[in-house]
C-alpha cells in the first residue's frame, strides 16, 4: 500500500512514524516548509531568553524518517488534490510540477493564524507567531534598538506567552484583548486575573474588552487603534487564534461549522481513503460528549498516532480529548482541563461548580516551598460527571490535572472524587488535601 502524507509536521509526523515502525507500506511525506517538527511552545522560552536558543526544538529530522524507508519532500507545496483518480500535485521549490499517487492519503496540514483584516495590515512590523521563520522575524525585530514598545493582539495562550518573552527582553508591552481578561477561552475570571495581576505586577500594560480597529503608520506600524484608544507602537504581534487550513479538501469533504475536516474516531473523513489529523482535523471532546475543534500539539499527537495505527491495520478508536493545557508566566502557572464554567455555558453544558484554596503543604514545612493553590471543579448539573478542572498557583501543582482530565474522560462523577484514595506525605501534600476538601462542597 502506498499512503502519501501532507504536512510533515506533529501530526503527520507520528502518523508517519507509526505507519512506518508497524508495516512495510510505502511512504511519501511532503511539506512546503523547510523545517520539520519544531515546538512552537518554545518560540517564547526561546525569544525571552529562557532557553539558550531554537536548536533544541526540533525533536526530529529527514533523515530519520528516510532510514526507515519513506521518501520525504521538504520545500514542496502540495497545490491541488484529485480525489477521485487519487493523486497528489505538488510544485518543488525549483518550480517543479510532481504528481503523487496514494492509496491512503493523510491530510496534516496544521491550521493557520487568523489574519485580522485591518486598515494597514501590510505595514512592516506587524507579525504573527506560528512558524519556526516567523519567530526568528519576531526575535530579530526585537533585537533592533528603535523598537521599545510592543503590542501583542490577543491575550490568549500565544499573546500571554509573548508578552512575557518581550517584557524579559526589556521591552515596553501593551497586551490588548477583546474579551475583559486574559487566557478567557480556557479559565474563568477568578483564575484568569491571577494571570491579569501577575502581568500587570512584571510591567505588562493590559487593555482589555478593545477591539482593534486599524493600525496607522509610515511604511511600518507606529499606531494601534482600537475602540477605546490609540496606542503607539513599534511592532505588533498578532495572536488572536488559529482556524484549520482546509484548502485542500475543503470542496471535497465533509467540514465542521469552523472549516475542520470532519473525522470519525479513526481519524477518517468523509472519503474513507482520505484520513486528516492534528489541528486541520475534529475532535472528538469528552467533556462536550460531542465533537469538537481543540487546537493543540497534544492532540495533533496522538489524532496523527489513531490515524497511523489504523492505517497499518489495527484497529484503534481515539478516545477522545478533553483540551488539558497549562501555562507558566514569571512565577504564575495555570492549568485547565474541560469546560470553565464560562466556556460550558457557551456550549450549552448546564454545570455547577466547587472551589477551595489551601496550601499545597502544612503550613510547618518550609515557606519558600510551599504556596497556596486554588482549585475549581466544575460537574454537570444531573449527571454529576465532572467536565472541567481549573488550577493556579506558584507552585507547580500541574501533574494534578491529569487526574482530571481521566476523570472527565471516564465520566467519573464528583461524588466519586469525595472519597477517592490520594496519598498523602507532607513533602508533597496534606492529608485534607485540596482536591477532597473542592469535592466535598459539593452538594
Ligand atoms: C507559538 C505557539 C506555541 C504553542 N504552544 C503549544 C503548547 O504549549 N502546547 C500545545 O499543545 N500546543 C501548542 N501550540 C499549538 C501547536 O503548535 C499546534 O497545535 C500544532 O503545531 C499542530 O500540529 P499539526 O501537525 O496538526 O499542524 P502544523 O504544526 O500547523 O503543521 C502543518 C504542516 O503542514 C504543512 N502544510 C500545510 N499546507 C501544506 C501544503 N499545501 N503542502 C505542503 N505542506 C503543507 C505545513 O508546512 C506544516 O509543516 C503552540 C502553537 C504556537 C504557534
Ligand atoms: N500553552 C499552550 O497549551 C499553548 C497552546 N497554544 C494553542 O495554539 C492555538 C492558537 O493560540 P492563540 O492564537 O493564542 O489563540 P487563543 O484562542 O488561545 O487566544 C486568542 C485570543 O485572542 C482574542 N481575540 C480574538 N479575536 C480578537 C480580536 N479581534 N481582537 C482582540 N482579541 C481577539 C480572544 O479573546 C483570545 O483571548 C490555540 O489553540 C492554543 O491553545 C498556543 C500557545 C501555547
Amino acid at each position: 500500500m502506498k499512503v502519501v502524507i501532507v504536512g510533515t509536521n506533529h501530526a503527520g509526523i507520528h502518523a508517519a512514524n507509526t505507519i512506518l515502525d508497524n508495516t512495510d507500506d510505502e511512504v511519501v511525506m511532503i511539506d512546503r516548509n523547510s523545517n520539520l517538527s519544531y515546538l512552537g511552545c518554545g518560540t517564547a522560552l526561546w525569544v525571552g531568553r529562557q532557553i539558550d536558543g531554537y536548536e533544541g526544538l526540533f525533536y526530529t529530522k529527514r533523515e530519520d524518517f528516510e532510514a526507515k524507508g519513506a521518501r520525504i519532500l521538504m520545500e514542496t507545496a502540495v497545490d491541488s488534490i484529485d480525489f477521485d483518480k487519487k493523486i497528489v500535485h505538488a510544485v518543488t521549490k525549483d518550480g517543479q510540477a510532481i504528481e503523487e499517487s496514494y492509496d491512503k492519503l493523510v491530510l496534516a496540514t496544521g491550521s493557520k493564524p487568523i489574519a485580522p483584516n485591518l486598515p494597514g495590515k501590510d505595514l512592516e512590523g506587524i507579525h504573527f507567531l506560528k512558524l519556526f521563520q516567523e519567530g526568528q522575524a519576531v526575535d530579530q525585530d526585537m533585537a533592533r534598538e528603535e523598537v521599545k514598545t510592543v503590542a501583542v493582539l490577543g491575550a490568549g495562550y500565544i499573546g500571554v506567552e509573548i508578552a512575557e518573552a518581550a517584557a524579559r527582553r526589556g521591552k515596553k508591552v501593551i497586551l490588548l484583548d477583546a474579551m475583559d481578561t486574559s487566557l478567557s477561552n480556557y479559565y474563568d475570571p477568578e483564575f484568569a486575573t491571577l494571570m491579569d495581576e501577575n502581568l500587570r505586577a512584571h510591567g505588562i500594560q493590559t487593555q482589555f474588552g478593545e477591539m482593534a480597529q486599524g493600525y496607522e503608520g509610515e511604511g511600518r506600524v507606529e499606531a494601534l487603534v482600537t475602540d477605546k484608544g490609540r496606542y503607539e507602537v513599534d511592532m505588533v504581534i498578532n495572536a488572536i487564534g488559529f482556524g484549520p487550513n482546509n484548502d485542500l479538501g475543503k470542496d471535497h469533504l465533509e467540514l465542521f461549522t469552523n472549516g475542520a475536516y470532519l473525522v470519525n474516531r479513526r481519524q477518517q473523513t468523509s472519503d474513507p481513503d482520505v484520513y486528516a489529523v492534528g489541528d486541520c482535523a475534529t475532535v472528538y471532546s469528552n467533556a462536550l460528549q460531542d465533537t469538537a475543534y481543540i487546537a493543540l500539539a497534544s492532540n495533533a499527537v496522538r489524532s496523527g498516532l489513531v490515524a497511523g495505527f489504523n492505517l497499518a491495520g489495527q484497529d484503534v478508536e481515539h478516545v477522545g480529548v478533553q483540551g488539558s493545557n497549562g501555562i507558566s508566566i514569571f512565577e504564575q502557572k495555570l492549568v485547565s482541563t474541560g469546560y470553565s464554567v464560562k466556556s460550558a455555558a457557551r456550549f450549552g453544558l448546564d454545570v455547577d461548580y466547587v472551589d477551595f484554596e489551601d496550601k499545597q503543604k502544612y503550613p510547618f514545612m518550609p515557606e519558600d516551598e510551599n504556596a497556596p493553590v486554588k482549585i475549581r471543579i466544575v460537574f454537570e448539573k444531573g449527571s454529576r460527571r465532572i467536565v472541567g478542572a481549573q488550577l493556579a498557583s506558584t507552585y507547580d501543582m500541574s501533574a494534578t490535572i491529569h487526574m482530571f482530565s481521566l476523570a472527565i474522560q471516564q465520566k467519573v462523577t464528583i461524588d466519586t472524587l469525595k472519597l477517592t484514595d490520594f496519598f498523602f506525605l507532607p513533602h508533597f501534600n496534606q492529608a485534607h488535601n485540596y482536591i477532597t476538601m473542592a469535592a466535598l462542597q459539593a452538594k
